[in-house]
């Protein structure tokens, strides 16, 4: 039987840390949706089309850690305002959601739009300042050389064109339980999201 736990929230809330977390305690498969509109981005800066990139785009292509940098984030971002692009991923995420055994997808509109019957929301949050200084700290952390003030401005950028696209804009359900870690740590954060789904179970 299905079981699906939608994860949303603006960039670097935390809501992937969560995502793995919930998977790893529940035994729930888990699919970061970011990953696939930064694998499209990608595809756009080596100069396709991004509705082309996103109709060819394999599972394999989410499997690489060079997604994980600024620019790509920025690429994604652009790309996911375009509403064929955005079809195009929409059967593989349903897919995944409907697995058995269970599944959690995080992203930013998977409790609205890909998974609007999901049985736990989360809309996970944080300041732009508390979470341009944990993305920070994770980039420097392995190599790259960019200031707080560039990662905060890229998280801005990327809060406003996420909430503000016509299609599929980074909302809260009406039923997603708010979960602000602006002052909790990793583990206060997923205890939190733990007694939430298990209190669906
Ligand atoms: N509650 C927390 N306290 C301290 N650091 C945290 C917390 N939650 C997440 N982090 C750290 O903040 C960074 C961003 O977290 P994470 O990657 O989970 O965010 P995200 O919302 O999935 O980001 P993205 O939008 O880029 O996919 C990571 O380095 C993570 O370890
Ligand atoms: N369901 C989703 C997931 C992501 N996006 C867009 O992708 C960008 C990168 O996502 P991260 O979660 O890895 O930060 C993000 O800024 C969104 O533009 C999306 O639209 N829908």
């Amino acid at each position: 039987m299905s079981f699906t736990v939608a994860i949303d929230g603006p960039a670097a809330s935390g809501k992937g840390t969560i995502a793995r977390a919930v998977a790893a305690r529940f035994g729930f498969a888990h699919l970061d949706t970011g990953l696939l509109y930064r694998a499209v981005g990608a595809r756009t800066l080596l100069g396709e089309e991004p509705e082309v990139a996103a109709r060819a785009l394999r599972a394999e292509d989410l499997d690489n850690e060079d997604l994980r940098t600024p620019e790509v984030a920025q690429a994604a971002s652009r790309v996911a305002a375009i509403p064929e692009v955005r079809a195009a991923l929409v059967d593989f995420q349903r897919s995944f959601a409907m697995r058995a055994g269970g599944a959690v997808l995080d992203g930013r509109d998977i409790g609205t739009v890909i998974c609007p019957e999901a049985d736990v929301k989360l809309f996970v949050t944080a300041s732009a300042e508390v979470r341009a200084r944990r993305r920070h700290a994770e980039l420097v952390g392995k190599g790259h050389d960019v200031t707080p003030g560039q990662v905060l401005a890229d998280i801005r950028e990327r809060d406003a064109r996420d909430a503000g696209r016509a299609d599929a804009p980074m909302v809260a359900a009406e039923d997603a339980m708010h979960l602000d870690t602006s002052t909790l740590d990793i583990d206060a954060a997923v205890e939190a999201a733990c007694a939430e789904v298990a209190r669906h179970r």
